[in-house]
């Protein structure tokens, strides 16, 4: 049985891994992270995480940005792999997880479905085909997400601009803009309504085509699946930094 500390059980996500990690059966949540504590879990709630005392064997985070230093220094103090899925982290965040995953194992992904992971290599090569096609994307969250543009959209972004000798810059919304739009441009925009899982199209816009490729969430358990697919893929390994296309690639 692979024990499991859950950060930011109380949260939308926090509900859905415990569902899926309840019908599981390879796997118990032992312990928890969030704000507050929280009487009706069935495992202690901590709002310290130096306060946890159960013997956990990985960590699950989906809580918030503000978290991120209390939880990785948690999970190095006490050499716990860690699952980071928490989106809008700093570029020093992200720096601090690669340095991390020398001393601990790192599963480290925006998007756990298997369609975003697939999708990223497609956005790649249709970027490098297209040549000089315009790039937008849009994403698509609803109205209780704190972080924008999204995490996943900032992975697609990143990997187009990767596959393109990272000659492209971010463009994010337009408001204010007084000048067209220029050829080195990559454009992102958010949305945010109702209960949207998590829509991510990318827009390539030529002379009289266009192509779009979207990925539709049509619920949160996706995600929680592969966080779970993910938790099981680190928990034996010693250090390393890994994400779903490793898991993919099998
Ligand atoms: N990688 C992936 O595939 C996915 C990533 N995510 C990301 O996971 C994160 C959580 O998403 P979601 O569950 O929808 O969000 P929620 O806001 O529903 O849940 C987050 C939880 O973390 C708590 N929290 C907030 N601040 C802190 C803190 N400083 N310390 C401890 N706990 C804190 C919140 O408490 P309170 O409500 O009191 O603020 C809440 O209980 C987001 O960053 C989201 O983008 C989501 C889905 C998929
Ligand atoms: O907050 C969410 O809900 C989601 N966040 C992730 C992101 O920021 O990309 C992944 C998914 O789209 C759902």
């Amino acid at each position: 049985m692979i024990k499991v500390l859950l950060s930011g059980c109380n949260g939308a996500m926090g509900d859905v891994l415990q569902e899926i990690i309840n019908n599981e059966g390879q796997m118990q949540v032992v312990a928890g992270f969030d704000r507050m504590k929280n009487e009706k879990a069935n495992f202690p709630v901590y709002i310290n995480p130096k306060d946890c005392t159960e013997k956990v064997d990985v960590i699950i985070d989906f809580s918030h940005y503000s978290a991120f230093e209390s939880i990785l220094d948690y999970a190095l103090t006490n050499k716990i792999p860690l699952v980071m899925a928490t989106t809008g982290l700093t570029e020093e965040n992200e720096a601090s997880l690669i340095a991390a995953s020398k001393t601990i194992p790192v599963f480290r992904t925006a998007n756990m479905s298997v369609g975003v992971n697939v999708l990223l290599g497609i956005v790649a090569e249709a970027a490098k085909q297209l040549e000089g096609f315009d790039i937008e994307i849009i994403e698509k969250h609803h109205n209780k997400k704190v972080d924008s543009p999204s995490g996943t959209a900032l992975m697609l972004a990143n990997e187009i601009n990767g596959a393109l000798d990272n000659s492209l810059e971010f463009t994010y919304g337009r408001e204010g803009k007084s000048t067209k739009r220029q050829s080195n441009e990559l454009g992102i925009h958010a949305i945010r309504g109702g209960t949207i899982a998590g829509d991510h199209t990318v827009i390539y816009a030529g002379e009289d085509e266009v192509i779009e490729i979207k990925h539709s969430a049509s619920s949160k358990k996706v995600f929680a699946k592969g966080a779970v697919r993910a938790a099981k893929y680190i928990a034996d390994k010693k250090i390393g930094l890994y994400n779903m296309r490793k898991v993919l690639e099998g």
